[in-house]
């Protein structure tokens, strides 16, 4: 129960050179929130890239020895994990500029020494009131309503950047299509509602094998789906054991002259050095072999080796 708590609370970070503010604000906040807390600004960077995933709020002294709240903020901006999280600047500067100057740079607002325990628990409220409702339009503007799977937008987003993350590191990528066999006459014979059930079910399935973090599973286009799988040398494997479970699942599917169940066809490129080739051709190559998967017979998985040219 506490776990499930803990996972909840948002988590925020303070980052303070002075223990006795830190200590005060953690006693607080912690009640209401799942509180890290950072004296310096390399060690509030490094939290931050850890859990940028979970972190909404970081309260962010402003004079600090070493690297200042104005350089925390600046480096923060410029790495994609945590260029959003929210900033309330502390300072003990009441002068305008200051202020104007912090919030030009992209706080969100700010608190001024000596801190006032009522305004600062208002204003982190308010912050993380905030980040939550842009999460979740966030997820909304990325998410498939029917299958809760990535979006075609997304899913473009994620091809694009993990692809550019893949150059940097010498990464592999693999990248899958994938089709649902005759699924127009699986509608014609079981009615919409029930193709939307298999759907669904057949999308399940895909997000229970893309289980790696950085895996994208994603509603490509009405029965097609794709992956994105970065770091996988052998994608393949891995899309046909999605296949088979597919298989598995039998859904019936009478009209269909492949099986007497729902299957899938796939295309699957493994994508070894990435270069700053245009994702079209990508997407052009692993639709050419899901097309061959289509003619050769269906339910059945079809890869090759990205090759430049
Ligand atoms: N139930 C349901 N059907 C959909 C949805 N989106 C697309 N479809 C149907 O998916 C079917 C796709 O048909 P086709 O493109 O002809 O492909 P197919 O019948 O699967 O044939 P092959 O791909 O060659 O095996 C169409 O009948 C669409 O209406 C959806 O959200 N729900």
């Amino acid at each position: 129960m506490l776990e499930v708590l803990e996972q909840d609370q948002p988590t925020l970070l303070i980052v303070d050179d002075e223990r006795v503010n830190r200590t005060m604000l953690a006693e607080l906040l912690g009640q209401q929130y799942r509180v890290l807390l950072a004296k310096d600004g390399h060690s509030a960077l490094t939290i931050a890239s850890r859990e940028a995933h979970r972190l909404m709020l970081i309260l962010l002294d402003v004079s600090m020895p070493g690297m200042d709240g104005y350089e925390v903020l600046a480096q923060l901006r410029s790495n994609d994990a945590t260029a959003a999280i929210a900033i309330i600047f502390i300072t003990g500067q009441s002068d305008a500029a200051a202020e104007e100057y912090g919030l030009r740079l992209g706080a969100a607002d700010y608190v001024s020494k000596p801190i006032r325990p009522a305004v600062v628990s208002v204003r982190v409220r308010n912050q993380i009131q905030m980040a939550q409702q842009r999460q979740a339009l966030e997820r909304l503007a990325h998410v498939d309503g029917l299958t809760s799977l990535s979006n075609r937008r997304h899913f473009d987003d994620m091809l694009q950047r993990t692809s550019r993350r893949c150059m940097r590191t010498g990464e592999v990528l693999g990248l899958a299509l994938i089709d649902i066999d005759h699924f127009k006459q699986y509608n014609d014979q079981y009615g919409h509602l029930q193709g939307d059930e298999a759907l669904k079910s057949v999308a399940s399935t895909l997000a229970r094998h893309a289980r790696r973090s950085f895996d994208i599973a994603a509603r490509f286009g009405g029965e097609e789906f794709a992956l994105i799988l970065p770091g996988n040398s052998e994608p393949q494997t891995l899309v046909e054991q999605f296949r088979e479970s597919v298989a598995q699942l039998c859904i019936a599917h009478a009209a269909s002259d492949v099986a007497k169940h729902l299957t899938v066809s796939c295309g699957v490129l493994t994508i070894t050095q990435p270069t700053p080739e245009t994702f079209e051709k990508w997407l052009q190559k692993v639709d050419e072999l899901l097309y061959k998967a289509k003619t050769q017979g269906r339910n059945q998985v079809q890869s090759a080796l990205y090759a430049k040219n």
